[in-house]
């Protein structure tokens, strides 16, 4: 039986004699909602381009439900884009916008108003139709592009940033909009994103680039408490992961910021006084009395956030650190903590970057 939902593989990209994508494998299961993310330039809109067919692949294969559509059209792949820029027509109505590709593909007067109709209501813009573009806010507007892919009863749903045209806080309810149509529909979507937040809440799979590679794909939550490497463990996080300059050195122990820590469990893979970046999540932090056992520091600055207090905080050498910090009475700036976390929490990565626990 042929393989269903998107299936991409060993994809190379160049422009000219530019490299941008170095041979992505990616089988995306049917009905997920898989989140393309990294940072700028990563190669994750080319991507998605590629798989739209908006771009030529410079080798590989991309399957669509058992279909070879490597070198099909647009049109005829099966999918719907959303864009950033909405790309809607100043000239004509919601319902005209929603309405014109079903006409071009002739499809029959009362299907169209019955797809126009039931969009419009799955995304609540029933009382926009009449109005133009240039009469709607840009979450309105956004609305309107996404009901233009749902009219075409898409396989596959591919998003690209579409939400970064929007202040903060319609992004935040346009995001949990777009959660709930996926859970409607059951469509397959793809969505790429540089906003790790975006990812962490709507993603069922996560694919994490960097330079036109894959560093490490999974479900939000492998991925924040196990990340393969230090670009993970930095980019997926908010605050991001403290990464730390230690060493081992033997007997279950990390020097770090010159005092030790133990850390027993560890994988046997290390040399002692071999140089490791050791990982800690500023919640996995714990205040405690400044004693022997707890890593000592100095806070910088306190970011007071009702619930929560983010500590700023410098290590002896001079590393910076960040923790969170929940109980009690709020921390002045200027303090002197320790502090601790259990061994569980430790990630540990070798020099080349690879975690090893
Ligand atoms: N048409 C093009 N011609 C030449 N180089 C291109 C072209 N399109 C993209 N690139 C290059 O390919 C790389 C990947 O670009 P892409 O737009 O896919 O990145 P991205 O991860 O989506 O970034 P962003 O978040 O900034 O949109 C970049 O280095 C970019 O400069």
């Amino acid at each position: 039986m042929a393989e269903t939902g998107v299936i991409l593989k060993d994809i190379r990209k160049s422009f000219g004699n530019v490299d941008v994508i170095h041979g992505v494998n990616l089988a995306i299961k049917e009905g997920s909602f898989v989140v393309f993310v990294g940072p700028s330039g990563c190669g994750k809109s080319t991507l998605l381009r590629m798989i739209a067919g908006l771009e030529e692949v410079s080798d590989g294969e991309i399957e669509i439900n058992g279909r070879d559509v490597t070198d099909l059209d647009p049109s005829e792949r099966g999918i719907a884009m959303v864009f950033q820029s909405y790309a809607l027509y100043p000239h004509m109505s919601v319902r005209e916008n929603l309405a014109f590709g079903l006409k071009m593909a002739r499809t029959g007067r009362e299907e169209i108003e019955a797809r126009v109709n039931s969009a419009a209501s799955i995304l609540k813009i029933d009382h926009l139709l009449d109005r133009r573009p240039g009469q709607l806010s840009g979450g309105q507007r956004q609305r309107v592009a996404i009901g233009r892919a749902i009219v075409r009863k898409p396989d596959v749903f591919l998003f690209d940033e579409p939400l970064s045209n929007l202040d903060a806080e319609l992004r935040v309810s346009m995001r949990v909009e777009i959660a709930r149509l996926h859970r409607e529909l059951g469509n397959t979507m793809i969505y790429v994103t540089h906003d790790q937040t975006e990812a962490m809440t709507l993603a069922d799979n996560i694919v994490v680039l960097r330079n036109g590679r894959i560093e490490q794909q999974g479900s939000p939550r492998e991925v924040y408490e196990n990340p393969a490497n230090t670009f993970v463990a930095g980019f997926i996080g908010s605050p991001r992961m403290n990464l730390l300059d230690a060493k081992w050195i033997g007997n279950d122990h990390i020097e770090l910021a010159g005092g030790k820590i133990a850390s027993p469990l560890m994988a046997q893979r290390l040399q002692d006084g071999e140089k490791i970046t050791f990982g800690i999540r500023p919640e996995n932090l714990a205040v405690v009395e400044n004693s022997g056992e707890a890593i000592p520091a100095k806070v910088d600055f306190a970011e007071y956030l009702g619930g929560t207090q983010y500590l700023y905080c410098q290590l002896d050498d001079g590393q910076p650190l960040v923790a969170e910090y929940r109980a009690g009475a709020p921390i002045e700036a200027g303090r002197r903590i320790g502090l601790s976390c259990a061994a569980a929490d430790h990630r540990i990565f070798e020099a080349s970057g690879a975690r090893i626990r």
